[in-house]
């Protein structure tokens, strides 16, 4: 088998004949995510306090099975079933290199990104390696698991140095696999200056090609991979390089400004916001992913009578954007496989023994909507009214506005650091405190909550995108 590349707005196979990548991220696996996996705060905060309530074996081991069952032989033949052939696969930083060890390679990083690559390969399915996470964060978001909003990557030449490092060890490491559709080396980046952004990517490029001039490149925007507006000329310097968008639409969210109907404005303003991220890469006839996209769904334990007509509507709002997509022939990896009931095509069943031992826990996280991405924050909004009024009336409102603005807007970023952030921080213990005692067997039952066996299918997502596939390969 030979390597896809990007040739133009396409990407092809080995004889030119054009591949539209479909399919999903793997997010809350090698990059664990609080809505996603069921915690409070970051992925390196929850793995220390649990290292301190069980011990570092046992936390070890615990970790390592929820890896092991979260993807697995079942799942891939799942997701190629639908008709889907691609994954993304996120992972952060500390799989490979350790903050207090830098630039030495963990060797045990590649145990189970290699085997699922392998597994999805088995399955006729295509991976995209993306790197998630970046020493300082890249950007100013909880999914970067540096704990805080200041994206200190960009301030910081050292911390470029290690991923420039990190994707050699990374590339030389895959330059050999066919089944790799490319590396996506930084996600949503979000550099004040801009800058910054396009320097790091020549300088990741560079030190990929030394190792590895096959595999496609996939570059994410500026600002949470919407905004390619200082790339300039870039692209004449990046060979076999594909572009990321990420698409998701206010429609799909609790925070929507009404109930969608698909309206002829609506269809519009989905159309606008999704034709400016790429207005750069039609410019110029370059190729476009859109790396992330897809709505969050209602719960009938939170949202209760109300679930299933929010969801038709997310549904609509799924498939009036596959209509857009599918003009285009854009190749697309929708946010998310799996998780524990928000988002995923699948998710862990509720009568699961995770599920189970967090249930009280979970509930309490959802009323103080600490995981603030997609959340329904209205049983706290009067807690931090108060300081947004404060900041609203005591800042001249020239001031008010800080990057990552306008896509963070005043009310987001003070809904964010506080929730997202430090309330967050108050519950890492109670999270790892579930676990105290637990003998080695408990935990790996804990852990095969997530295994595929024992999750449910989101049938209205899947529908939609099964669909959707064979339409398409109707019209190919
Ligand atoms: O790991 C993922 C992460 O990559 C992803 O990041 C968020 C993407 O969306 C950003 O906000 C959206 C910007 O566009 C508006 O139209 C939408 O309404 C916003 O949601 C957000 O700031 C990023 O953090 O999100 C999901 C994570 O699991």
């Amino acid at each position: 088998m030979a390597y896809l590349q990007v040739s133009g707005t396409k990407i092809v196979d080995k004889d030119g004949k054009e591949v539209i990548l479909r399919g999903a991220g793997l997010g809350g696996w090698m990059n664990m995510e609080n809505f996603i996996s069921g915690y409070p705060g970051c992925e390196y905060q929850i793995r220390a306090a649990l290292a301190d309530v069980v011990g570092q074996d046992k936390s070890e081991f615990f970790f390592d099975k929820f890896l092991e069952y979260f993807f697995t032989d079942a799942d891939a033949a799942f997701f190629s079933s639908l008709g889907l052939n691609c994954i993304r696969l996120p992972f952060n930083y500390r799989h490979f290199e350790d903050d207090m060890n830098p630039r030495v390679l963990k060797p045990e990083g590649f145990k189970h990104l290699d085997r699922v690559i392998d597994i999805c390969a088995k399955h006729g399915i295509y991976t995209i390696l993306d790197l998630h996470t970046a020493p300082g964060g890249q950007n100013t978001d909880w999914h970067a698991d540096a704990g805080t909003h200041i994206a200190k990557f960009w301030e910081h030449k050292d911390f470029q140095d290690r991923v420039v490092w990190l994707w050699e060890e990374l590339a030389q490491h895959y330059r050999a696999n066919t089944w790799i559709a490319g590396y996506n080396p930084l996600n949503e980046p979000t550099d004040p200056y801009q800058t910054r952004l396009i320097a790091f990517y020549d300088r990741v490029y560079a030190a990929i090609r030394k190792h590895d001039p096959d595999h496609a490149l996939f570059l994410d925007g500026n600002t949470f991979a919407s905004d390619f507006s200082h790339f300039g000329d870039a692209e004449t310097r990046w060979k076999n390089t594909a572009y990321a968008i990420h698409d998701y639409s206010v429609f799909g969210f609790p925070a929507a400004p009404e109930a969608y109907v698909g309206s002829e404005a609506q269809q519009r303003r989905l159309r606008r916001s999704y034709e400016k991220k790429r207005e750069w890469m039609d410019q110029r006839g370059l190729c476009v992913w859109n790396g992330e996209w897809g709505p969050v769904y209602a719960r009938k334990e939170y949202e209760g009578v109300a679930t299933d007509a929010i969801n038709e509507e997310r549904y609509k709002v799924l498939k009036d954007q596959l209509e857009i997509y599918n003009k285009d022939r854009l190749s697309w990896s929708i946010w998310l496989y799996k998780d524990i009931g928000f988002q995923g095509m699948v998710h862990v069943s509720r009568d699961t023994p995770y599920m189970t031992l967090f249930k009280d826990f979970l509930a309490k996280k959802h009323r103080l909507a600490i995981d603030a991405w997609g959340a329904d924050d209205t049983a706290v909004r009067e807690i931090y009214n108060p300081l947004i009024d404060l900041i609203k009336r005591e800042i001249k409102p020239e001031h008010q506005d800080l990057y990552p603005a306008p896509v963070w807007k005043l009310s987001d970023r003070i809904g964010r650091l506080s929730r997202n952030i430090l309330v967050s921080e108050f519950l890492v213990r109670e999270w790892a405190e579930h676990f105290r005692g637990k003998s080695t067997e408990e935990l790996d039952i804990i852990a095969k909550s997530f295994a595929y066996e024992n999750c449910l299918h989101r049938d209205g997502l899947n529908k939609v995108l099964t669909d959707n596939a064979s339409l398409v390969a109707q019209s190919a």
